[in-house]
């Protein structure tokens, strides 16, 4: 089944595509997966060198009044890695993602992003500059289409000018093109291409989560934060998001990720940083961060479904 427009599969809300995998042998789907990572982000630089400092949290402050919501943060994130950030409930992982995405400012110290602090970055500059996001409560375009919402994405990367969209330039039509043809090989990324006519709203939850990952990921990020984006899934669910979170960071991706459920934490992050009441109380990979007394003694009374 080819698209006879630009040479690929065929693309269709009715799941054309979706059959057409089914239908390839495992060399086919490797080609074909590669085929799908060039058109999502052909411009990224994969052969970054996996392991060097990627973002860097430097004694980070944030003051609410007299609420220290985050004491003196200090951690790096590494090229390649998938980071977990967990704690307790109200330990200062959301005012920390805040913090490095542009949400908040510190009250004292500094996020660095490849070496250059964020500084007063705006929301915008921020992902401009590499940092993508989900949020705790999904913030989909309702109205729009899943593939409207993930094309909304594209348009961090769009070198048109406003005058040329208004016009219509040539060039702004090749990027409308091109954001089509991206945002719909991510939503198969995901795994929810075979929904891409149907409206955010009308997604079932776990569509809208996956969603969410691919409009984050339409801005080319450096760093994909997630924020507990495991929320609300039954336990089949979750184990199938955190192979879809194994397989963005294997595809060059670094993700930093949010989330109190224990279990799911360990299973698919390569180092842990855990916050308690402000403070980072421990660092390491995930066999030290279980046996850590002090992560232990923090996570006591928290219910079984998060720490099991
Ligand atoms: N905008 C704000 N104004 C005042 N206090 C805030 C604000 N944002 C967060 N806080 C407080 O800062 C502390 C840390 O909250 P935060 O939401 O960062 O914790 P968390 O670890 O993400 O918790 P949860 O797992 O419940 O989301 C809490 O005491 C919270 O009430």
């Amino acid at each position: 089944m080819t698209d006879p427009q630009n040479g690929g599969p065929e693309v269709t809300a009715e799941g054309g595509i979706v059959a057409e995998l089914q239908h390839m042998s495992v060399e086919e789907r490797a080609e074909h997966d590669a085929e799908v990572a060039e058109v999502v982000a052909p411009d990224r630089d994969i052969d970054v060198e996996v392991g060097q400092t990627l973002l860097e949290v430097d004694d980070v402050t944030m003051r609410f009044g007299g609420l220290v919501a985050l004491d003196q943060i200090s951690f790096d994130i590494r090229r390649g890695e998938i980071l977990g950030l967990i704690g307790p409930n109200g330990a200062g992982k959301t005012t920390c993602f805040n913090a490095m995405t542009g949400v908040y400012r510190p009250t004292s110290g500094e996020v660095r992003l490849e070496g250059k602090a964020l500084g007063k970055a705006s929301r915008h500059g921020i992902t401009q500059l590499g940092i993508a996001r989900t949020f705790q409560n999904i913030r989909l375009f309702a109205e729009m289409t899943a593939l409207e919402n993930v094309v909304v994405g594209t348009d961090a990367r769009h070198k048109t000018s406003l005058l040329g969209a208004l016009v219509r330039s040539p060039r702004h039509h090749r990027e409308e093109k091109a954001a089509v043809e991206k945002a719909m090989a991510l939503l198969e990324f995901v795994g929810i291409a075979d929904r891409a006519a149907d409206r955010a709203k009308n997604l079932p939850y776990g569509y809208q989560r996956r969603l969410e990952i691919a409009r984050a990921l339409a801005t080319e990020p450096k760093l994909l934060c997630l924020d507990e984006p495991a929320a609300g899934f039954n336990p089949a669910e979750k184990e199938d998001l955190m192979g879809l979170i194994r397989t963005i960071r294997d595809d060059g991706y670094t993700v930093l990720l949010i989330e109190h459920d224990m279990k799911l934490v360990m299973g698919v992050t390569d180092r842990i940083v855990v916050l308690e009441f402000g403070k980072k109380i421990a660092e390491g990979v995930p066999a030290e961060i279980r046996e850590n007394p002090a992560v232990i003694a923090a996570y006591l009374g928290v219910p079984d479904d998060d720490v099991a």
